[in-house]
């Protein structure tokens, strides 16, 4: 293996759509279909790496550029990464927005900084997985090494429609869950087909009582076992101490009860209950503020925002110092990025939490073979790079529906979904309740 030879010959960039199932939040719903970029980084010597980060338009609008800046360089050259991309997001309109809420606030607060680790983390992935095919070795042995051969994951429960308004988007198999028993089937499939040992509730859609009768309702089926509540920051202060009063005996942690490090803070004062976070500490300058006040127990990492796998570790290493927990977010996500998960995640220590995943809920995915859970973990593979396959058919096959999209799928929004449906919708002001 030559130097040469790990040098970037081509990046290729395919936006797709991919069918994601009517899934309520405290902004909305999912829209039938929403957009991913798969990224293929062609080395010298033959290798082709693949990364997947979102795909709306912004996104596209800085992953075009950095492509091209990326020929010619090593796939080594990963510290780079960070400059190359300030300098493709100094003229992107979308990436000087700072202030607009990202991700439909599920996220936190958009900034140039986020949007451009957003786009970034896919291309540092696509390298990882090219310089491990053409060494042989699997990501995680380039971060170092995995110190677990199993990474778990949670079930990730939603309330949902049993399909899209207007019997838009692709039908899949499950019912609708609209109360606590309905949340409970949902568990129970999830947990019998997968293994999932732990279990969260996306939250902040109803009536703060109906989800607390919703997750006591699970711990009833399942005793003992790690539950959690993510409202998404919908609950005002006392709201958030109310429903952590109520369900102190059964949650392993509440997630994002409240909007903000402020109010995050003053919930985290006066429970109990280790709080959670993918919304108030969603940067590394986030990180200072909301550890000294003691704001969040529990970061949810997530490669993507956080800026590729080797800040991953990063974050994690600073969560160590301070004592606060690690556990990971997930978006919608295909199968490059459950691999680019697990990799990560196998090398991080202090990661005493299960992962979230949306994985289950994808019915669609570009690989030749989808990532399998077993006992609720994924295997972490020795398979050089990520350790999967792109099936071009399939890529081209969602990449087909990008472009015969009319362009009301192409940038995520969940409340113009829900007006669908409810023409008066707006996404709720915080706190919602
Ligand atoms: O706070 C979270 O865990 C998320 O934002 C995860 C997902 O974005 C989820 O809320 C969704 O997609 O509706
Ligand atoms: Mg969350």
């Amino acid at each position: 293996m030559t130097r040469a030879e790990l040098t970037i010959a081509e990046v290729r960039l395919t936006p797709i759509l991919v069918a994601d199932p009517p899934l309520l939040n405290t902004q909305g719903v999912h829209q039938p279909y929403t957009p991913r970029l798969i990224i293929e980084v062609v080395t010298e010597g033959g290798a082709t790496g693949l990364g997947e980060t979102y795909g709306d338009t912004k996104y596209l609008d800085i992953a075009g550029p950095l492509a091209e800046m990326m020929r010619g360089r090593s796939v080594t050259d990963l510290n780079a990464l960070p400059g190359l991309a300030a300098e493709v997001c100094g003229d992107s309109p979308a990436a000087t927005a700072a202030g607009a809420v990202d991700v439909g606030g599920l996220r936190g607060v958009q900034t140039a900084d986020k949007l451009r680790l957003s786009v970034l983390s896919g291309f540092e992935v696509a390298c990882l997985d090219a310089w491990g095919r053409a060494t042989g070795l699997p990501v995680h042995a380039l971060l170092g090494g995995k110190v677990r051969d199993r990474v778990d994951y949670s079930a990730y429960l939603f309330y949902r429609w049993a399909e899209h308004p207007g019997g838009r988007g692709e039908p899949d198999d499950w019912a609708a869950a609209t109360d606590p028993a309905g949340v409970v089937a949902q568990a129970r499939r999830l947990a019998d087909t997968y293994g999932f040992r732990s279990f969260k509730l996306k939250g902040g859609v109803y009536e703060p009582a109906e989800e607390i009768a919703a997750v006591r309702a699970l711990a009833e089926e399942f005793p003992g076992q790690p539950l959690r509540l993510d409202p998404n920051g919908a609950w005002s202060v006392e709201t958030s101490l109310k429903v952590a009063d109520e369900l102190e005996d059964v949650l392993e942690y509440l997630e994002d009860p409240a909007s903000g490090t402020d109010r995050m803070a003053q919930v985290a004062a006066r429970t109990e209950i280790p709080l959670a976070t993918n919304m108030c500490v969603t940067t590394f300058d986030e990180i200072a503020e909301a550890f000294t006040r003691g704001a969040v127990q529990v970061v949810l990492s997530d490669h993507h925002y956080w800026g590729g796998l080797r800040n991953t570790r990063e974050l994690a290493a600073i969560c160590r110092t301070f004592g606060v927990g690690v556990s990971m977010h997930s978006n919608t996500h295909l199968g490059i990025s459950l691999a680019a998960m697990t990799h990560v995640a196998a090398t991080v220590p202090n990661l005493h939490h299960a992962c979230d995943s949306h994985y289950p809920w994808q019915t669609e995915d570009v690989l030749t073979e989808r990532l399998a859970f077993d006992g609720g973990a994924v295997a972490v593979t020795d398979t050089p790079g990520l350790g999967v396959e792109l099936d071009r058919d399939r890529l081209a096959a969602l990449h087909r529906r990008w472009l015969d999209d009319d362009g009301s799928q192409r940038d995520r929004d969940d409340a113009a979904a829900m007006r669908v449906a409810h023409p008066e919708w707006t996404a709720p002001a915080v706190p919602r309740w």
